[in-house]
């Protein structure tokens, strides 16, 4: 361990093999790493040498290295040398087998005899597991090692969990086929920068996700609209396979939200919530970390018609509490609009964040007034809504729960004051004959804005917006979401 200057605290860590540097930074500070001398990499995605790696807004992460050096102040930092990357660094080789043996099936190549009994299947994979159990960190881990396998797989990483945000603002679900390694250097951008808002010229944001907006962060809130996008996003993923018959080999991952695997909701619900996912992304891999009991409820429940595994969990997963979950929301609707800023620790000039230069990832958003009229704005079911279970018997509900309700800007508790918009696509189908009642459920997402201003007596608003694209004619749909700079 070293120092370096007077003003910036500096370490030089030597890792064994096999082991990890751990850190947590505290709100407002930022860590900047540099390899000096062999390989290392954080959640799967390698670092070069001698270049200073910037993260910031509270982030948690580990470093998998042989020998590193860190400049910067995390507030926890430790170096573990208990990791289960050895149990995931087999399973990426389970699924690069299978991969390879998709590829084949495909091009019609011979067949060993030791391999003609196995499946051509590319591995489909869904993570469960209770809260802060790692399964985002793993999902990232292997495709982060698909990618860099050098065969120029491309899987798709799928999000089903509202509350992860992914590459849209949180409360959205969406998938995106993966080329580059996913950088971790922010919770702001758990999952990479999507190329809707930022340059797409860097390679690490040239990811194009589609994404469907649910709207809250839980996803016991609205579970049917939750199976209703979960079967969109299957069909799309379908669709795409029917067409990029070798993007299908790469298979795909699907991170899930903890209350699939535990918590207050309802066990159907939790159980019609899986099958869905199985179904929807024909999931022939069920990945469970750390969670016994699950583990044997997969088994009984799946495992005469697919894989069934029980995965450890990394004794680096930090407990995220409810306020740090808030923090990193609004984190990740800073960073949507004004795209991915860290100021680098006292002492660094050049830094990258996630490989990427600084100044590229900085984005200027627009502020415009539109009229009330200019966007048609909707909630889906209402705003607080028990779940059905919950209604007396008999008791039917006045908005079902995927009843889009139109919303009027101008009624006091209206609620849009500072709330998140996602502004959807426009129905692909423009003939009236084929519109239909709920079709406002099945359109993607095109972008989000937020609504900073109503003025009421001249029936205006103000919109923050990470473009200039006008919104005038569109449809929006508000959720629970609310951000205010
Ligand atoms: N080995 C590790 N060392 C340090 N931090 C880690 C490690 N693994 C995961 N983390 C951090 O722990 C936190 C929780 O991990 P992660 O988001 O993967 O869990 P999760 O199970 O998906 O969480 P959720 O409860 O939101 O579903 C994240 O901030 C992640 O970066």
């Amino acid at each position: 361990m070293a120092s370096e200057g007077a003003s910036i605290e500096s370490k030089e860590w030597t890792l064994d093999p096999e082991t990890e540097y751990r850190f947590e930074l505290d709100p407002g500070t930022s860590l900047a790493v540099k390899l000096i001398r062999g390989h290392a990499e954080v959640f799967g995605a390698e670092l070069a040498a001698n270049k200073p790696y910037l993260f910031g807004s509270e982030c948690k992460a580990a470093i998998f290295t042989w020998r590193g050096y860190v400049t910067g102040q995390p507030s926890t930092e430790y170096v573990s040398e208990e990791t289960p990357m050895a149990a995931y660094a087999n399973l990426h080789i389970a699924f690069e087998q299978m991969r390879v043996r998709a590829l084949r099936d495909l091009r019609g190549s011979p067949v060993p005899e030791y391999e003609r009994e196995k499946s051509s299947d590319p591995p489909r994979v869904l993570l469960l597991g209770p809260e802060n159990s790692g399964k985002t960190t793993v999902c990232k881990l292997l495709i982060n090692y698909a990618v860099r396998a050098g065969q120029g797989w491309s899987p798709l990483l799928i999000n089903t969990d509202p509350a992860e945000g992914g590459w849209a603002a949180p409360g959205a679900l969406s998938a995106a086929p993966v080329h580059t390694p996913l950088p971790t250097c922010s919770p702001g951008n758990p999952l990479g920068a999507a190329a809707t808002s930022a340059p797409t010229a860097l390679s690490s944001n040239a990811l194009l996700p589609l994404a469907y907006w649910y709207g809250h962060a839980e996803s016991k809130r609205n579970p049917l609209l939750m199976e209703r996008i979960i079967r969109n996003l299957g069909e799309n993923v379908n669709d795409k396979y029917q067409v990029d018959l070798q993007g299908r080999t790469a298979g795909l991952i699907v991170d899930t939200p903890s209350s699939f695997a535990s918590g207050p909701g309802s066990s159907d619900e939790r159980q019609r919530l899986i099958k869905a996912c199985v179904d929807a992304f024909k999931i022939n891999v069920i990945l469970v970390v750390g969670h016994e009991k699950l583990n044997v409820e997969m088994q009984r429940t799946y495992a005469s018609r697919l894989t069934v595994v029980k995965i450890p969990k990394s004794g680096g997963v930090v407990e995220l509490d409810h306020l740090y979950r808030e923090r990193v929301h609004n984190y990740q609707l800073h960073t949507y609009m004004y795209g991915q800023i860290i100021p680098p620790p006292p002492g660094i000039s050049s830094a990258s964040l996630g490989g990427e230069t600084l100044s590229d990832l900085v984005l200027s958003p627009s502020s415009t007034i539109i009229n009330f009229d200019d966007l048609s704005i909707f909630r889906i079911g209402a705003e607080t809504m028990a779940p059905s279970s919950a209604l007396p018997i008999g008791a039917a509900r006045a908005v079902s729960e995927t009843q889009a309700v139109s919303i009027d800007p101008a009624q006091p508790g209206s609620g849009l004051l500072n709330a998140v918009l996602a502004v959807l696509a426009p129905p692909v189908n423009t003939d009236e004959s084929e519109r239909y009642d709920e079709e406002i459920l099945d359109l993607p997402i095109s972008g989000f804005i937020i609504v900073t201003n109503l003025d009421i007596p001249h029936r205006k608003m103000t919109i923050l917006a990470p473009n200039q694209g006008s919104v005038v004619g569109r449809t929006a749909v508000i959720g629970s979401f609310e951000w205010q700079e």
